[in-house]
């Protein structure tokens, strides 16, 4: 059975050409023109395009006191009908848990996934435990990826010698170590002060959490990255400090990334002033919500090229679940929503607005990071032999996004009442149609787990940089190198 795209134009990171696709066997098999096959799929006046990678979300993931509510079955389907299909997802170790261990939890969950997904581990102890199973995890279970907290004090942080011995590690493995940069330590003493004050409710969210504590720790984690030698991937860029800090690394010549995420590029600090508790608390997550003048500069680092790809952060509680922190700020689960209205959200205030092309749209929503993980061009990417991922895209295409209908398991959206222009008309998951004019044809377990191969082009790049620059005992006539 084959199934032809037909009529489109092609959208890719670097060419926009008309052409038809033939898919088979889940992959491309052929472009170009007058192609026919068993099933056609009309894309007059759409664009062809990478589906949608979503590198950073959090499905069923115990946080809080309690476990975000979408699972891989709701999670995905969301992404589908937004034009994505591929999420990474965080395996996340309780402190003392073992690697291996918290894999087979999320091996487990990820059974009823409707598309493919891959996993980060996230470093949330150190140990000698830790250290060897690394090398398990990155050469066996095909995972490249490292996540550090350097906030969330007393839960899942983890302190500078722990993410300078972890970084070191994965710069041995050929794995990348990812940050989530915010100075923990200045959080706990602030959400503290502000809760002695009597400043209780959402909005104190933000005030304890302001840009330099960004700022601080993506700097400082970018110089640790720097001297373990390994590159770096920055989650959830939401300012203009951590952006600089970036910017100026990538500058230098340092192997750092960096990824807003479309709340943040969308949704300002007003969200948390808002009257309602309820309206504030659903819109609280870390970092917070910025000022317009850290929107325009994330929008210019994805236009500049000095911020990389545009994720969600996909962690979503419900408003029960929110008000467990009624009363005391620093209890409302941190996480929003956004996996099926990241790729319009993001086309019609980027490319609807000429803040970016439709080729970069492609690259920060899909190839860069498939660059990054080590997965182009199977995925991110429409080439024969690449998986038949694709969206086919309909500018034209509108509606208001309401939590009414939304696939999420939540009982509201963040970007509620926003008009949008481009959708989805289909997304194919390795050439099976999931979404069909808005409606979602689920498939649980149809998603596979993506192993990725470690030591990517910039990971051996940089060690051969390293290994040319480290510093080297000078040798001097009649004095020898050990003392005597
Ligand atoms: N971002 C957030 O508030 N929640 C999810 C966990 C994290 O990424 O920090
Ligand atoms: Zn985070
Ligand atoms: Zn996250």
């Amino acid at each position: 059975m084959t199934t032809v795209i037909k009529n489109g134009t092609i959208v890719t990171a670097d060419l926009s050409y008309e052409a038809d696709v033939l898919i088979e066997g889940g992959k491309i098999a052929a472009i170009g023109p007058g192609l026919s096959g068993d099933e056609v799929l009309d894309a007059t006046g759409c664009y062809v395009m990478p589906g949608g990678i979503d590198p950073h979300t959090h499905l069923e993931m115990p946080f809080m006191g309690t476990y975000s509510s979408d699972d891989f079955e709701s999670g995905t389907r969301a992404a589908l009908a937004g034009g994505t299909t591929m999420v990474v997802d965080f395996a996340l170790p309780s402190p003392g848990q073992g690697l291996l261990d918290a894999l087979k939890m999320w091996d487990n969950k990820s059974t009823r996934a409707h598309c493919d997904y891959s996993f980060h581990m996230a470093i949330t102890w150190w140990d000698r435990q830790v250290f060897d199973e690394m090398e398990t995890v990155v050469k066996e279970r095909g995972i490249t990826t490292f996540k550090h907290f350097m906030a969330y004090k007393g839960s899942l942080m983890v302190n500078d010698d722990e993410m300078f011995a972890s970084f070191r590690r994965c710069a041995e493995l050929g794995a990348i170590p990812l940050v989530h940069a915010e100075n923990g330590d200045v959080v706990a003493e602030l959400s503290a002060k502000l809760l002695s004050e009597g400043n209780t409710g959402p909005e104190a969210h933000a005030y304890s959490r302001p840009p330099q504590v960004e700022g601080e720790a993506t700097n400082r984690a970018i110089m640790i990255a720097d001297m373990a030698g390994v590159p770096l991937y920055v989650v959830h860029v939401s300012c203009e400090e951590s952006h600089e800090a970036i910017r100026r690394a990538r500058m230098q010549g340092k192997r750092v990334w960096g990824e807003p995420l479309i709340q943040h590029l969308t949704l300002d600090e007003s969200e948390y002033f808002n009257a309602d508790w309820d309206h504030a608390a659903r819109r609280v997550m870390s970092p917070p919500f910025r000022n317009r003048q850290h929107q325009d500069s994330l929008w210019a680092g994805l236009a500049s090229g000095s911020l990389s790809c545009v994720a969600t952060d996909h962690c979503a509680f419900s408003t029960d679940q929110k008000r467990y922190g009624i009363g005391d700020f620093t209890k409302i689960p941190n996480g929003t929503g956004g996996l099926e209205d990241r790729l319009p959200m993001l086309w019609t205030h980027g490319v609807g607005t000429g803040r970016i092309t439709p080729n970069e749209f492609v690259a920060v929503t899909s190839t860069n990071i498939a660059k990054i993980l080590n997965l182009y061009p199977r995925k991110g990417a429409v080439l024969v032999g690449s998986d038949a991922d694709l969206v086919v895209w309909d500018p034209e295409k509108t509606k208001t996004i309401s939590a009414k209908g939304q696939q999420s398991a939540i009982d509201y959206n963040v970007f509620e009442g926003k008009q949008v222009r481009g959708l989805p008309r289909y997304t194919l998951s390795r050439g099976r149609v999931a979404l069909a004019d808005g409606e979602v044809t689920p498939q649980e377990g149809w998603g596979e787990f993506v192993k990725r191969p470690p030591n990517g082009a910039v990971n051996k790049a940089l060690s051969s940089w390293k290994a040319l620059t480290a510093p080297r005992a000078i040798e001097r006539a009649g004095i020898p190198a050990s003392g005597v």
